[in-house]
């Protein structure tokens, strides 16, 4: 059946005239491989970047066309800019190629993303390697931030594990729609909030390549009523591979806050997360410390049992901030258990003084680099 369908779709974008006057897309061989899974299709065309607006009404009109076809509900394409001949889908760029990173770089290659109407900045949660508390972080990084007055939203793109869902209690929620092809957002304790984990199986986003999931990713950011948020918190795929890289390349972030726990091999993977994004002219708002130091539960002493301190340490070396050290703590991971994350369940207790300061950090870093970007650059002849 996926077979069948998969062939449908080739003819039907053989039968579309390319917007550019070139043979049509197939033959060109610019089609990515095709996934067709629960009821959606996704795939990628490959343009140059110089084509890629000429490309967007073809890109929405296969759409369209391929969503009328029985068995597909939704079709994803994304417009990739990277491929080179005879390569069989887009890849990333590697990092090494691209230009170095200066404040004016960054915020002028930011520009040419498109945004998200209506959202203020998107900030990326990330981790170099899987099982740091990422997702633990972002939840109650973007609770800390609503704490602080801000209108948050979180999106989780976890493709290798969406936990949002769970860490909000919505799991059994379904995203009802919007009008059109809009989705409504689902809210939680004043976040709005989606997660790739409610609209695919997570058998099917596994086998996804980088373009997919950002086309994926973009659906989610653009086909979502999000309403005016000041910040949309992405909680990202652990890691750095194609997936992390083609996100941070596409996605109009502002900014991106690492996690990583204490020890060294952490600290490595979190160094080649910096680096990525640095790579590609996104702005580190800071690493977070995760499972810093242990409390006991029946005595409250505290253990420094993964070494605390190697994050900060880290920090300075790399020259970014420090946004805080988050103890392993035994009401941190029951309270996600129970859907209700800490900063929310024990708002006067001091873990949610932890996680509100390092959204108090992170929102001042990003007003600075605003600022930064916004400074005239005075030349001297
Ligand atoms: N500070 C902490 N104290 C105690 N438990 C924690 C803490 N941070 C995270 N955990 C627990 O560790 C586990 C992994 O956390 P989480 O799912 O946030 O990690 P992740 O980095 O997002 O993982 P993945 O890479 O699988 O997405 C969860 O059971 C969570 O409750």
């Amino acid at each position: 059946m996926a077979d069948e369908l998969k062939t449908t779709i080739r003819s039907i974008l053989a039968a579309m005239k390319a917007p550019d006057g070139g043979g049509d897309v197939v033959s060109r061989n610019i089609v990515s491989d095709i996934f067709v899974a629960d009821g959606k299709a996704f795939f990628s065309l490959s343009v140059p970047a110089k084509d890629a607006e000429l490309f967007e009404p073809f890109r929405r009109d296969a759409e369209r066309h391929i969503e009328k076809l029985d068995g597909v509900g939704k079709a994803m394409i994304a417009l990739t800019a990277e491929k080179t001949a005879g390569e069989p889908a887009a890849r990333p760029a590697p990092v090494e190629a691209r230009a170095p990173t200066t404040p004016q770089a960054g915020a002028e290659r930011r520009a040419t993303k498109p945004g998200i109407p209506n959202v203020e900045r998107i900030v990326a949660v990330a981790s170099g390697k899987g099982g740091v508390g990422k997702s633990t972080t972002a939840v109650n990084f973007a609770l800390g931030l609503r704490d602080l007055g801000l209108r948050v939203g979180i999106l989780d793109a976890d493709i290798y594990g969406p936990s949002i869902p769970r860490l909000l209690d919505l799991k059994d929620k379904k995203p009802q729609s919007a009008g059109g092809r809009l989705l409504m957002p689902l809210e939680a304790y004043g976040l709005k909030a989606m997660s790739i984990g409610l609209l695919v199986s997570e058998e099917t986003a596994m086998v996804w390549r980088g373009p997919m999931v950002v086309s994926a990713l973009n659906q989610m950011m653009r086909e979502v009523e999000w309403g005016h948020l000041d910040m949309l918190v992405v909680d990202m795929p652990p890691g750095t591979g194609d997936a992390q890289l083609t996100m941070a390349q596409q996605v109009p972030l502002a900014g991106a806050v690492i996690v990583s726990t204490p020890q060294d091999l952490s600290l490595i993977d979190a160094r080649r997360g910096i680096s990525m994004f640095r790579k590609t002219d996104v702005p580190i708002l800071g690493i977070v410390e995760n499972m810093s130091y242990f409390i006991a539960p029946d005595t409250g002493a505290r253990y420094d049992i993964f070494g605390h301190g190697g994050a900060e340490v880290e920090a300075a070396a790399q020259d970014v901030p420090f946004l805080g050290a988050v103890p392993l703590d035994m009401h941190i991971r029951v309270r996600s258990d129970e859907g209700v994350p800490i900063v929310q369940a024990e708002p006067d207790g001091p873990h949610a003084t932890i996680y509100r300061d390092m959204a108090a950090r992170a929102l001042a870093g990003l007003e600075l680099g605003k600022h930064a970007s916004e400074a005239p650059s005075i030349v001297f002849e």
